[in-house]
């Protein structure tokens, strides 16, 4: 079974530049490798100075015109682990197009007997369960910075989510006992509810024993792709949104299966075409309502480098050149 699914255009003719920025990007997760319901016009190979993104990025319209950036996570053919995924590329060259705001979609299991395979969450805290084995910043020796992530998505994002889109109703594929997939998002911007996703190494699935303990921490979700992608789009100043779409109940629901990724393809075909819905009602709304995303974070970064000007070498500006263009004057 595959869930590859191709545009109705094919790609490989587009044109390989494209003129203008283009200011909203979706990352696609697992089951979601292309916006079907967007007219493509260009199809990018991008380099930079943290090599080339998981796949080319495909710029496509909507019929008003609005530009969007797709980019699959793990590869066109999801030939990339999730430890294996070049965060730091595929942030870089969405930053590099002009994008200010990412929505990234994820494959999760779920931590919570309420968020039922198929659901759709809107996570507004992350815990790190990865192992130190992926590059999690840009910064580097030569070049201290640090950036804030107390509040690791976008709120404005997570709002503009929340206030459009129907928690029921809207997502499609009832399950067999006909019970319909809901949207989860948090009920105000009050710490008090808010929906953790848990992010794990992988690419094994978690123990039953380690399952318990995330939903003792309060894990509402897991997946092994939230970071550091989260992290370096703080870094970038761009505004990041991740929408979890729940395939399974992990490892600690001694009533279900534990997890398996025959239960997991089942139910991604149904949140893909949720998935392709949702993308296409927010790139309907971030063009309406989105004008400012990542506004408040645009110059974020400017001063929070620790390392003295001074000392700043050419090769390490260069690079965060690329970024950040016009910071930091070269002396
Ligand atoms: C196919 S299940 C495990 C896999 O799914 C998630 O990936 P993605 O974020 O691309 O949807 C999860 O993080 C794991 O990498
Ligand atoms: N149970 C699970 N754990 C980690 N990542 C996942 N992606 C989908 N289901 C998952």
């Amino acid at each position: 079974m595959s869930l590859h699914r191709e545009n109705a255009q094919g790609s490989a003719e587009l044109p390989s530049t494209y003129d203008g920025p283009v200011t909203f990007a979706i990352i696609g997760g697992t089951g979601l490798y292309n916006l079907p319901n967007l007219k493509p016009v260009a199809r990018l190979t991008v380099s930079t100075p943290w090599g080339f993104p998981s796949s080319p990025i495909t710029i496509s319209v909507t019929e008003k015109g609005f530009p969007v950036a797709f980019l699959a996570r793990h590869g066109q053919a999801h030939d990339l682990l999730p430890t294996d995924v070049p965060a730091r590329a595929n942030i870089a060259a969405l930053k590099s197009l002009g994008v200010t705001a990412v929505v990234a979609f994820s494959a999760v299991g779920s931590l919570q007997q309420e968020i039922k395979p198929r659901d759709f969450v809107v996570p507004t805290q992350i815990i790190d369960r990865t192992k130190g084995n992926r590059p999690l910043t840009f910064f580097e020796k030569g070049f201290v910075a640090h950036a804030m992530f107390g509040e690791p998505f976008d709120l404005k994002l997570n709002r503009l989510i929340r206030d459009h889109i129907p928690k029921t109703g809207f997502l499609e594929a009832e399950d067999k006992k006909g019970v319909v997939p809901v949207l989860h998002t948090k009920p105000d911007d009050r710490g008090a509810e808010d929906l953790t996703v848990i992010c794990m190494e992988g690419p094994q699935f978690s123990t039953r024993a380690e399952s318990k303990i995330y939903r003792s921490w309060g894990g509402s979700v897991i997946n092994m792709s939230v970071l550091p992608e989260a992290k370096l789009a703080r870094e970038a100043e761009l505004a990041y949104q991740m929408i979890c779409m729940s395939t399974d109940y992990d490892s600690w629901n001694e009533d279900e299966e534990p997890v398996t990724v025959e239960t997991i393809v089942g139910n991604l075909n149904a949140n893909s075409a949720n998935a392709c819905k949702l993308a296409a009602a927010l790139i309907e709304i971030v063009s309406e309502h989105g004008k400012d995303l990542g506004a408040e974070l645009k110059g974020s970064m400017k001063f929070s480098v620790s390392t003295a000007n001074h000392s700043l070498s050419k090769e390490v500006l260069a690079k965060m050149h690329f970024l950040f263009p016009g910071y930091w004057p070269a002396h």
